[in-house]
């Protein structure tokens, strides 16, 4: 399944009529996708100024061709109309629709008449809204909003509702169901927006898959994400899996080392290697024995790396000026794979320009805080696009953690239907730095990791919040091999 937010959908539309549909054609086909979900025999059908009211007027036409009692509602005179939308009310004059158009002194009386149907459809605004409906529309939506007996289906989007964040503007239909076009919308992930959805309907255009030549994104889900985990093998033995070093930890946290070096070790890193401050190094035998430690340098020279597959750096280390330094030295100094997280986020965004001629995969890992001092963004961006443009600008495989984690390199896009609330707690983004870098040091694709390592963790957390109210980290871990004994079993692919 696609997803997309207002600036991809309009991305969508470009590269559509690029391929050379006209807009008339495609708002043709969209009336036909939401043909096959319009039952009943009469309606009223509320049109808006953009293409979202040209859906409705297309569709009003063909339920009219189909004999049902059909009546459309317009709020504008024809100046302010998008082309299709013009094209489609001018053919439903010529054949005659009834067709009124809201003013403030008839809003009661137009409504009036739409007591009389059994299904309102809203086509009033789409994805192409800006801000929240005022005037005339507000007072339309209020109205219908009024109506009980009616079933109300959106096109597209219900109207007020904000397609980015599944947020409402202070005005909004509430529909019954949505007939969503094209691809989902990124706000209907947000489970408070099915009060004002209903049931959402996904529905393709018969067109050429312009998704990802648009740049959509890609619900990576359980089908998509169980086949790609590996069984180990036969003869595999520990070198099989991969060295990995952890630059992790010093003496002020050194919890974030130990969750990421036990994330690490239990989804199947071959050698796992902590590279720290004496304190944690103790502490670490204690907690997780299977890790090995060395002390780590003031200065990190190429050499200290050579045996490694995998190199994450962060996750407890703190912004002190050794920390800064170890943060420039893995960047100039070494060329394995490499997972950057938490504070060396943070010492990178002063410096994002070493990411620059790295010829390597780097993953990075910020939550929204730190992503904000990596790429400084407005609360109002297209966080989609946002995401896509700066890993693509970096070169990089960016996990922007939260629900429905996004994993991009810029290229192709992911959000992961794994994780859940309870997983809100401190420690919990280590562990997953910690999974991520034992899968590339297992030899995954940078990309590959990144969006296993998320699922997998995720899933994890979601079959424990399945009994438990909060996920803490420690008891997550120890999870993990079982979670991933799940993975496999479900695959149907894995006959061994
Ligand atoms: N590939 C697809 O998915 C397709 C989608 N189509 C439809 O096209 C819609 C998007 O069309 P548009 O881009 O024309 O956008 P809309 O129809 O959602 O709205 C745009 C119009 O609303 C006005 N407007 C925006 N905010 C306003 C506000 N706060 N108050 C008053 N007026 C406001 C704009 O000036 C413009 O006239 C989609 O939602 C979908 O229904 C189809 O028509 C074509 C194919
Ligand atoms: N409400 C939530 N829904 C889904 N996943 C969540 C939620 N809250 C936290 N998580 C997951 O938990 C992890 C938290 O990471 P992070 O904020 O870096 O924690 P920390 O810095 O404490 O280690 C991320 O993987 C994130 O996706
Ligand atoms: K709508």
């Amino acid at each position: 399944m696609y997803i997309g937010s207002h600036t991809l959908m309009k991305r969508y539309d470009e590269c559509l009529l690029k391929h050379g549909y006209t807009i008339e054609q495609l708002v043709d086909k969209a009336s036909d996708c939401l043909l096959k979900h319009i039952h009943g025999e009469s309606f009223s059908i509320v049109c808006g100024p953009g293409n979202n009211g040209a859906d409705g007027l297309s569709l009003a036409i063909k339920l009219y061709q189909q004999k049902k009692n059909v009546q459309v509602f317009i709020f504008e005179n024809t100046n302010h109309l998008s082309k299709a939308n013009a094209y489609y009310l001018q053919k439903c004059y010529d054949l005659s629709l009834s067709v009124y158009l809201f003013q403030q002194d008839n809003l009661e009386e137009l409504v009036g008449y739409m007591t009389a149907c059994d299904t309102i459809v809203d086509a009033i605004f789409g994805f192409g809204l800006n801000s929240s409906p005022r005037g005339i529309y507000q007072s339309v939506i209020e109205s219908i909003n009024q109506l009980y007996d009616q079933e109300v289906i959106a096109v597209d989007i219900p109207t007020g509702l904000q397609c980015d964040s599944g947020k409402p503007y202070q005005s909004v239909i509430y529909a019954t169901s949505t007939i969503t076009l094209s691809a989902m919308k990124n706000g209907f992930l947000n489970p408070d927006s099915y009060f004002f959805t209903g049931k959402v309907i996904v529905e393709k255009l018969d067109v050429d898959d312009v998704s990802e030549e648009a740049g959509l994104y890609q619900m990576a889900d359980d089908k998509m994400m169980f086949p790609l985990l590996k069984e180990r093998i036969f003869d595999g033995y520990k070198g099989t899996y991969g060295h990995t070093c952890l630059i992790t930890g010093c003496i002020e946290y050194k919890g974030a080392a130990l969750l990421s070096a036990k994330g690490c070790v239990y989804s199947g890193s071959g050698i796992t290697t902590v590279m720290s401050d004496q304190e944690v190094i103790h502490a670490l035998t204690q907690f997780c024995p299977e890790a090995t430690a060395v002390l780590r340098p003031p200065i990190l020279q190429k050499e200290d790396f050579l045996r490694y597959d995998a190199i994450l750096i962060g996750c407890g280390l703190g912004q002190s000026l050794d920390s800064y330094r170890y943060v420039i030295d893995v960047l100039e100094k070494t060329k394995q794979p490499l997972v950057i997280d938490g504070d060396a986020l943070t010492i990178l965004s002063a410096h994002t320009d070493l990411l620059k001629h790295q010829n390597r995969d780097i993953i990075l890992t910020p939550h929204l805080g730190e992503f904000q001092r990596l790429c400084p963004f407005d609360s109002q961006d297209d966080m989609l696009l946002v995401a896509q443009d700066f890993a693509k600008e970096h070169h990089v495989v960016l996990v922007l953690k939260g629900p429905y984690t996004i994993v991009t390199n810029g290229q192709e896009s992911y959000r992961i239907r794994a994780g859940n609330k309870a997983m809100a707690t401190g420690g919990m983004g280590d562990v997953l730095a910690g999974i991520i870098t034992s899968l590339v040091g297992q030899g995954y694709p940078a990309l590959q990791a990144a969006m296993l390592g998320v699922f997998i963790h995720g899933y994890t957390g979601d079959l424990l919040a399945k009994e438990d109210y909060t996920v803490i980290p420690s008891k997550l871990i120890e999870f993990i091999p079982k979670a991933m004994n799940n993975m496999i079993k479900s695959n149907p692919e894995v006959t061994s």
